[in-house]
């Protein structure tokens, strides 16, 4: 049977329906059932920030308290600023950036520790990281093979796959791309849906959503919403998401609200007491009129006209909160399940071997090789370029001669190739961005870190670096009439090759640094123009000043492949002089053989200071410079929170 997707529809016979039955949803959410959590409470909440203007400590949370039991889902509400998103974060043991978080988020009654904590629950954000060249199927796939073993039964795992995909509403999408800038996919609910039922798979025991409708409109708010309750309440699952202005039929199917209004609590309890609530306070809630539009509307200040009369109306309410019976109720409620746990930490009795270091580098490469093929913009945009660019150039230095007035044409286009090769690179920001953020969303979910990351990502990229190198070289290195022999065109191929390793490297290492596309993208190109100024062509070596020559030359990686095409092109070749107008020689660089009308090849070279038989050592501090930057990038990825 389809699920339904109207909010007008019932809610609870809506969200118990899907295509499976009963007990196959039984079979096919095994893995999400919670049977060891009962509760999370919390208690003295406060969260202490340094005033932007005056400087001073502020309190934009304070002193918030609340308990979810097993198979509810409870709102966070209140106007923009409220505190809803630094609550959840505290809530769910990620970084606030405060100054100081005091109070206790405790399961069951006992605070749990931060890696188990982290097993068991999981953060969907409200910009969810999705990789767009993979379908919702390979989406769920990816994150259980990033979760639980590859011990796990194929079929087990297929199974829990097409039970959430069930679910969630996502049958008739599983084979559909998510969508890439230039390809669309589904649409912004269903990858909410896809968002969250990716972080299901992983079988966390508590859910937190920040903002799950946001940027929705109703029937797409009411279908994320209605998959996850159905979800949660099959299978006593913990969700806590903080909420936008819910439609009344959003919000009646929340079991529990936390109601913040500047940081303050002003209502914590089950969506059905509400109104009682209010009302007992002296706020009736009108019929007929959305339920959480009248309390946002109530604890929003930020409009009034006039704000001090508003702003101690608020005081009232929220005193009226804390000296409610409810409030009082929580309390007790709070410290009878802290007395009853007698201290003693969770235990996840269902918790599944985690994969190794080595298995999470070959799950992270497969989805990378998918996306790599899949997503132009990962490798098949430089692919054309760079074709582009080898046409370009193998035309217009077009059959040069072995001869003195080819000489300055061909370091050029030496210096040139290399050079706009690795500045190229700059189009793997966008990629690799998708990739970090990915990163930083599993990170937080505990699935794997920078080490898999950063060597998964290194070797992903040298097939194809090396294909583009070799068919750059293809085109344009016989079209210009390079030196024409199988070695020097290999020798050319690979310090191309290296060229490319490196200034990927850069780009890994500068988006990880800023991860905003526009300033890894001015700094990567920033970066490029500073190694292609330093790097012994725009001034020779011989007379770069020492501040360049000594501070940037020599970890210049473009310095490198310039010196070593150089010495490639020209070490082993002569080149005829010219003719004067009376029919004699004329050398532009005088060598041994001015006399026979050649030039040595090893005079072009002086003039650079470079000479032959350094190859080997040049490669190895290349290798040096290309582990130096993804060394740097872990580092990175490592001390970022
Ligand atoms: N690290 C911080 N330093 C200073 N002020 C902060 C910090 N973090 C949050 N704030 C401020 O605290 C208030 C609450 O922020 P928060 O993001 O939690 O609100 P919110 O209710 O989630 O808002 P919205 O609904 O608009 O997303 C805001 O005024 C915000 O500017």
């Amino acid at each position: 049977m389809a699920v339904e997707s109207t909010p007008s529809g019932s809610v609870k016979e809506t969200y118990d329906k899907g295509n499976l039955d009963v007990e196959q949803h039984a079979v096919a959410e095994a893995h999400l059932k919670n049977t060891t959590i009962r509760n999370l409470t919390w208690k003295g909440v406060t969260v202490t920030v340094k005033d932007r203007e005056t400087k001073l400590p502020k309190a934009i949370v304070e002193n918030v308290e609340g308990i979810v039991e097993a198979g509810e889902m409870c709102a966070l509400m209140g106007p923009s600023g409220c505190g809803k998103t630094t609550l959840l974060n505290v809530l769910a043991s990620r970084p606030t950036g405060a100054q100081k978080v005091e109070g206790a988020v405790l399961v069951n009654g006992s605070k749990p520790s931060r890696d188990t904590f982290r097993e068991m629950s999981r953060f969907v954000e409200q910009e969810d990281a999705l990789i767009g060249a993979l379908t919702v199927r390979e989406t769920l796939n990816f994150a259980s093979r990033l979760a639980s073993t590859s011990s796990l039964p194929k079929r087990e795992r297929i199974a829990r796959i097409d039970g959430l995909l069930d679910s969630f509403g996502l049958v008739s999408q599983a084979e559909t791309l998510i969508g890439t800038p230039i390809r669309k996919g589904i649409s912004g609910g269903q990858k909410r849906r896809v968002g969250v039922a990716s972080q299901l798979i992983t079988s966390p025991k508590i859910l937190f959503l920040d903002e799950p409708t946001s940027g929705l409109d109703s029937v797409a708010s009411w279908e994320v919403m209605s998959y996850l309750k159905g979800v949660a309440k099959r299978n006593n699952l913990i969700v806590i998401a903080s909420i936008h202005q819910p439609s009344t039929a959003v919000f009646n199917l929340f079991d529990k609200l936390l109601l913040l209004s500047a940081g303050q609590p002003h209502y914590f309890g089950s969506v059905s007491d509400v109104s009682a609530h209010y009302e007992s306070v002296g706020h009736e809630v009108p019929l007929h009129v959305n339920p959480a539009e009248y309390l946002l509307e109530l604890v929003n200040i930020d409009f009034s006209p006039n704000r001090e009369s508003a702003a101690s109306n608020l005081e009232e309410q929220q005193r009226a909160w804390a000296a409610s019976p409810r409030a009082a109720e929580v309390s007790r409620a709070i410290a009878q399940i802290e007395s009853s746990s007698g201290g003693s930490e969770v235990v996840l009795e269902t918790a599944e071997k985690k994969p190794s270091a080595p298995s999470l580098v070959v799950t992270l490469l497969h989805r990378s090789f998918v996306k790599s093929y899949r997503d132009v913009v990962a490798y098949g945009i430089r692919f054309a370029m760079y074709t582009g660019l080898a046409i370009m150039m193998g035309t217009v230095w077009l059959r040069l001669d072995a001869a003195q007035e080819s000489i300055i044409p061909l370091t050029n286009a030496i210096f040139y190739g290399s050079a706009f090769m690795s500045f190229m690179a700059v189009a793997y920001c966008p990629a690799y961005l998708e990739d970090y953020l990915q990163f930083v969303k599993e990170k937080h979910n505990g699935l794997y870190g920078a080490t898999e990351l950063i060597v998964s990502n290194f070797l992903i990229g040298i097939p194809y670096l090396f294909l583009i190198s070799l068919i750059f070289s293809a085109i344009s290195y016989w079209l210009s009439n390079f030196q024409p022999t199988a070695s020097a065109f290999f020798t050319w191929v690979f310090w191309l090759f290296l060229d490319l390793l490196a200034a990927e490297g850069l780009v890994v290492f500068m988006t990880s640094l800023f991860p905003s596309f526009v300033i890894s993208l001015a700094l990567v190109a920033f970066a490029n123009g500073l190694w292609m100024s330093v790097d012994g062509f725009m001034v020779q070596p011989t007379i770069l000043n020492v501040f360049y020559k000594y501070v940037f030359h020599f970890w210049d990686y473009q310095k490198y492949v310039f010196e070593n095409m150089m010495v490639n092109e020209f070490s082993e070749r002569v080149y005829t002089c010219g003719k004067g107008p009376d029919g004699g020689c004329q050398c532009m660089w005088q060598t041994d053989l001015a006399d026979q009308c050649l030039i040595r090849g090893q005079g072009v070279l002086d003039q650079y200071g470079y000479k032959p038989g350094y190859m080997g050592k040049d490669v190895g501090i290349m290798m040096g410079i290309i582990v130096g930057y993804r060394i740097a990038a872990w580092i990175v990825l490592k001390l970022k929170r």
